[in-house]
């Protein structure tokens, strides 16, 4: 197995048209499996995003930088159109303090000693 399969993992997911969709039982499977997927995605986000504070001089929520949060929504609007800039910027930013929550309580559980074997 190549470093590359070792060290990256792939997420495929299927995801039905709308238009495809003809019942509430099946718009409710396709929306779970969707879900499914984002959550797995928001999971793995958080990690990456929490390894950007422990590199960056300055982490957490004071380290905060508004303009690559403009861009990461610039460039998802150009994805997601039907969305657009104002609802993703709602979005993202929820996701973004929620990872930023995370990466600090991290920082204080291995200031503090926890999680030490
Ligand atoms: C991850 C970073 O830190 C913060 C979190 C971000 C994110 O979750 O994408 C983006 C910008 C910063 O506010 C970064 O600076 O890239």
């Amino acid at each position: 197995m190549s470093d590359q399969t070792l060290q990256h993992e792939e997420l495929r997911v299927t995801i039905p048209r709308a238009e495809a969709l003809a019942t509430v039982e099946e718009a409710r499977a396709a929306i779970d499996g969707i879900d499914a997927a984002l959550a797995a995605l928001l999971e793995r986000r958080a990690a990456v995003a929490g390894v950007v504070q422990r590199l960056k001089p300055v982490g957490g929520f004071a380290g905060r930088c508004p303009d690559r949060e403009r861009q990461i929504v610039a460039a998802m609007a150009e994805r997601a159109p039907t969305l657009g800039p104002e609802r993703l910027a709602r979005i993202m930013n929820a996701v973004i303090e929620a990872g930023l929550e995370v990466a600090e309580l991290q920082r204080r559980n291995v200031q503090d000693g926890h999680g030490r074997g």
